[in-house]
């Protein structure tokens, strides 16, 4: 970099006015940009709010296909559906994560059905099915690989055959994207995306999640001998290569704001489309002071989402997905 010493350099002239900043600004947040987590309820014409995360509703299948119509006419490109499943559908098995007719799958075909232009991105992982609340199988206190990948797979091919667009493996087991991604391609899904949750580390920020699905309650024990330690980043290149190898379309990092390192790295590394999952307790943060008249809400909002577009994600999922697509539009 060239750089002319002050006064022949002044930072400060391409700042004065906001057409002058606006000219030269590197990176810029678009709607073209997120990704809406969304939770989805049985029932009709039921909403119930989740405490720990204000402004996000569990929604009944008829109110999601309305928000997802509003999602839609906003510009949103896609919605990632979350199931909060009946206590009484969990099991040690987790059958419930297959079946054709589970919720998220119903969800699916609900949206599918009202043929909106917005891609459907579906969860891949047994926690909402589990009765111990873990992403894999258990046995005697272990969490299985092998037989968890197998279970990965049909849930995979379910969400596939109800017409979801990308599936999103959430798990953390070693093999699954190549096992999915072999499946989609043998049973007629070869144009499936899999947006791998690559470098997905044991974190403290999902725990307003797990009151969203309802798997706080659930949950025996913790999730580090399957998600990352928070101190890896050589660990994170490397799952990013083997994804990618198994057959990965895009990389996601999650969380978000405290591993934009990760971002960064991924994808100068890489070059591929990589992602941010801003989560749970990075919105309840936010959230919560700015209802406590602490952070301007608006404002952090948009400086937190564009920070991952410096970073150099091509997109965020982000529970402020239509708050911000809405101020963007003004
Ligand atoms: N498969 C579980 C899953 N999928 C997405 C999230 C977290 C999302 C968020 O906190 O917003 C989690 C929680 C977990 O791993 O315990």
């Amino acid at each position: 970099m060239t750089q002319a010493p002050y006064p022949a350099a002044r930072f400060r002239r391409l700042r004065r006015t906001p057409a002058m900043r606006a000219l030269v600004r590197e990176t810029t947040l678009t709607v073209d940009d997120l990704i809406w987590p969304v939770f989805v309820r049985d029932g009709t014409n039921e909403r119930d709010a989740v405490p720990s995360m204000p402004g996000v509703e569990r929604l009944s299948i008829d109110l999601l296909v309305e928000t997802a119509r509003e999602a839609a006419d906003l510009g949103i490109p896609a919605i990632c559906l979350f199931p909060y499943t009946d206590p009484s559908l969990k099991t040690e098995q987790c059958e419930e994560a297959w079946n054709p007719d589970n919720l998220s799958n119903r969800a699916t075909r609900a949206i599918r059905d009202a043929g909106l232009d917005i891609s459907i991105m579906t969860d891949v992982a047994l926690d909402p099915y589990n009765a111990n609340g873990h992403d894999g199988i258990v046995r005697d206190g272990i969490i299985l690989n092998d037989e968890s990948v197998d279970a990965l797979v049909k849930m995979a091919l379910a969400q596939a055959d109800a017409g979801a667009d990308i599936l999103g493996p959430s798990d953390m087991m070693d093999g699954r994207v190549a096992a999915m991604r072999a499946a989609l391609e043998s049973n007629g899904h070869k144009d499936v995306a899999i947006m791998s949750y690559t470098a997905k580390y044991a974190s403290a920020f999902y725990g307003p999640f797990r009151d969203a699905v309802g798997a706080s309650g659930a949950l025996k024990g913790d999730k580090k001998t399957y998600q990352m330690d928070f101190g890896n980043r050589d660990e994170a290149m490397r799952l990013v290569e083997r994804d990618l190898m198994e057959g990965a379309d895009m990389i996601m990092v999650k969380p978000g704001m405290p591993y934009l390192d990760i971002c960064a790295a991924v994808k100068s590394t890489f070059g591929v489309p990589t992602f941010a999952y801003q989560v749970s307790g990075e919105y309840a943060m936010l959230m919560g002071a700015a209802e406590r008249g602490w952070l301007d809400g608006d404002r952090v909002m948009v400086e937190s989402l564009s920070a991952f577009k410096r970073a150099g994600c091509d997109g965020i999922l982000t529970y402020f997905a239509p708050r911000v697509a809405r101020l963007l539009q003004e």
